[in-house]
């Protein structure tokens, strides 16, 4: 027989520690992996599952909040949404992050969006959240830190609804890359990055935290050339920019095609 005190211990130990740790612990994200056929599918899978997502969120809130990645994102995203069924008023579009281009370069991400869904759906220009290539990278940050400030207005972090992320070769998302002191950044929504390895160079990002506070990050990709660094991030677990997405409380969706889950 354990003596009084001891039991008290031992409540103590086993409840009020366990509630305490399930108090702390984030809730962990739910994750789904889809593997389809070729880059096709994954398109559609994608942009069915961005129909799905942006009819729930306008009937539960009656807004649609959506990041764009660039890279082949763009490819995927305005080839299949034409094609959706949705409330298109009700969206707001952001960038999950942007180069410090001008509208018109090639390498501008909102340059692919705006001709990919403005004209091809019912979208207008003013329904982006657009980061300003005129200003200076740490002047860009800001600016579009208060865009999104303006759209989440009294939060101590953005809920977006969707965030459609690219994976890199270097296991890079956003403009988040390994070693980079902007994966670090804990209290911003929003970084200027003035060194980025993969060109060009000047880019505003998301951060982590801005991240992980989303309803729902979805990673689409496809072709043999992300098999290996798919296999790094799902496979291995390595800590990679790309490995720290975990939406939390949210769901973190992959849909990549079989060869680029070839290596799994
Ligand atoms: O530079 C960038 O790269 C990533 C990945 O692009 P991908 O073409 O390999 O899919 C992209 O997600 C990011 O938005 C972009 O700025």
């Amino acid at each position: 027989m354990l003596p009084l005190k001891s039991k008290h211990k031992l409540f103590h130990f086993i409840f009020v520690r366990r509630a305490l740790w399930y108090k702390m612990a984030p809730p962990v994200s739910k994750v789904v992996r889809k593997i389809v056929k070729n880059e096709e599918e994954v398109a559609k899978e994608l942009c069915t599952l961005i129909e799905k997502l942006s009819n729930e969120a306008i009937s539960a809130r009656g807004q649609f909040s959506v990041g764009l990645s660039g890279g082949s994102m763009g490819k995927f995203v305005c080839g299949g949404l034409p094609g959706i069924t949705t409330t298109w008023a009700k969206w707001k579009l952001f960038f999950c992050d942007e180069r410090l281009v001008s509208f018109t370069d090639p390498e501008s991400t909102y340059k692919i969006y705006r001709a990919g869904l403005v004209g091809p759906t019912p979208l207008t220009e003013d329904q982006f959240v657009v980061v300003d290539p005129d200003l200076e990278v740490k002047a860009a940050a800001e600016d579009y830190e208060k865009k999104v400030q303006a759209i989440f207005p009294n939060k101590e972090w953005p809920s977006f609804d969707l965030l459609l992320l690219g994976m890199g070769p270097d296991g890079h998302t956003a403009s988040l890359f390994p070693g980079h002191v902007a994966l670090d950044e804990s209290k911003a929504w929003v970084v200027g990055v003035s060194d980025s390895p993969k060109p060009p160079p000047c880019r505003v990002t998301l951060t982590l935290p801005a991240i992980n506070h989303s309803a729902c990050c979805v990673f689409a990709m496809a072709g043999q050339g992300k098999a290996d660094m798919v296999k790094r991030v799902l496979g291995d677990g390595e800590d990679l920019p790309c490995s720290r997405v975990k939406p939390s409380p949210g769901q973190l969706v992959w849909i990549l095609d079989e060869a680029a889950a070839a290596k799994l």
